[in-house]
């Protein structure tokens, strides 16, 4: 007899891939990320690489969400779900009336057949799903639930099954940031992701979010790219390109007593670049900085990162008392909080004066209350460091007019600082 959630199959196994109520990290052969805190005990039924793949699984969604997917008759998803007692198990959910969805567990015998209903057992999920979408067999003769059309994931939804996670690369205002392995339908690729720490509430699971959407919109080299997000198990994570050689602020501090002036010019015009592009898409980033422009591959391209604070609109009032990178702030943005894409262009001559003083931190010597200070009230501006190249250093000091409107837009000054990258 076929099993629906709440009645698993006598003499049978279902599918198990692990436990809820996880806390920390761990690599696994499920690509499970998290560590359970009472070790699984069974997991022959896990998930495995056909499954990982297809992309109809959908991983730990709900099943009201499993259900607002299945439109017509015969939809169906694959998904895991908590059985009773926590154990997950996997599930297929298919509509069988315009009103009705029925949720069928895989079980899985000693032999390692899976099946609904123990009249028919195959050697693999996708197998079993094969045989019942193409001969349209019920998956119970009580319900006449038939499989018609596979539901897909929708674009950006990543399954947690998919990453396995490598080592720790960083930290992130929210979680830890992790190198891991990203499995798709493309094969196996390095990627970073970011995490979520902890059950978040509604309102930090969309901030955290907030970035992955704001990313998924940019396609530049000069930007970091986003691959999705997988957001229906604990932590929540995004995933993104790795960008191996880390922060360039961190690269400055280690290298930039060595490093020739050409890279560094380089470097400004590489985030000029991105910038330019963010411009264009009327992206007002809000946290330029050496810290948040990551280095990848063995050239080390600059790709500008961390979208946590950014906003696509024209002009941004933030009255929030947050925690907000005072020395990369314009004088408008430190007196009204208003922030601009003429801001971003403050905080680029900010990222401009980190390059050539090899990743030192901005006002050496201040606070960041002096900082505020002195920028506010007595118009103080850096002095660039004797090695800036004078072209870099006036470039610098226009970014920093007092006058927002009076900043160069990034696109008017980039093709100046590609010649002087290229000389
Ligand atoms: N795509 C990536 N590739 C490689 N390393 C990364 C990547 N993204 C982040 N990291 C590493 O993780 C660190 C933290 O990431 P990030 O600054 O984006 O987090 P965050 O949550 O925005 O933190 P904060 O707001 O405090 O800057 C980075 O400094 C970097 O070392």
């Amino acid at each position: 007899m076929a099993s629906t959630i709440g009645d698993p199959g006598k003499g049978s196994k279902s599918t198990q891939s692990g436990q809820s109520g996880a806390k920390k990290l761990k690599k696994t052969k499920e690509g499970t990320s998290v560590e359970d805190k009472n070790e699984t005990k069974d997991d022959e039924g896990s998930i495995t690489d056909d499954i990982r793949n297809a992309d109809f699984y959908h991983g730990l969604i709900p099943k009201t969400d499993a259900e607002a997917l299945l439109k017509k008759e015969g939809d169906f998803v694959l998904r895991k779900t908590e059985h009773n007692s926590g154990v997950i198990v996997l599930c297929i959910s298919v509509r069988t009336e315009a009103d009705k969805v029925k949720h069928f567990v895989i079980n899985t015998d000693a032999s390692k057949s899976y099946f609904i209903d123990a009249a028919h057992k195959e050697t693999s999920v996708s197998n079993l799903i094969n045989f019942y979408k193409s001969t349209k067999t019920p998956l119970s003769a009580a319900s006449n639930a038939k499989l018609k059309k596979a539901i897909e994931r929708p674009p950006w939804g990543i399954n947690h099954d998919a990453i396995f996670i490598i080592k720790k690369l960083g930290q992130g205002a929210f979680g830890e940031v992790y190198l891991a392995e990203y499995v798709s339908e493309k094969g196996r690729e390095k990627v970073a992701v970011k995490t979520m720490k902890g059950e978040a509430s509604r309102d930090a699971r969309n901030k955290f979010l907030k970035e992955a959407r704001m990313m998924r919109k940019y396609d530049h080299k000069n930007v970091v790219k986003i691959l999705g997000a997988a957001v229906h198990e604990h932590p929540l994570m995004i995933v993104m390109e790795c960008c191996e050689g880390g922060a360039m602020c961190s690269y400055l501090k280690k290298n930039g007593k060595t490093m020739p002036m050409k890279e560094k010019n380089r470097f400004v015009a590489e985030a000029a670049e991105g910038l330019a592009y963010l411009e264009k898409q009327q992206c007002i980033h809000r946290d330029i900085a050496a810290r948040n422009c990551l280095l990848s591959g063995k050239n080390n391209i600059v790709k500008i990162s961390d979208f946590g604070m950014s906003d696509d609109k024209a002009i941004l009032h933030d009255d929030t008392l947050e925690k907000v990178p005072v020395k990369w702030l314009a004088p408008e943005t430190l007196q009204d909080r208003i922030y601009s894409l003429k801001s971003d262009v403050w905080a680029f001559g900010v990222l401009v004066w980190e390059i050539y003083s090899n990743g030192a931190e901005p006002y050496p010597g201040l606070t960041r209350l002096q900082t505020r200070a002195k920028i506010v009230l007595t118009d103080y501006r850096m002095k660039m460091p004797d090695d800036t190249p004078t072209e870099m250093g006036k470039i610098a000091l226009q970014c920093w007019d007092k006058v927002p409107d009076k900043r160069p837009a990034i696109s008017a000054i980039l093709p100046d600082l590609k010649k002087l990258a290229d000389k």
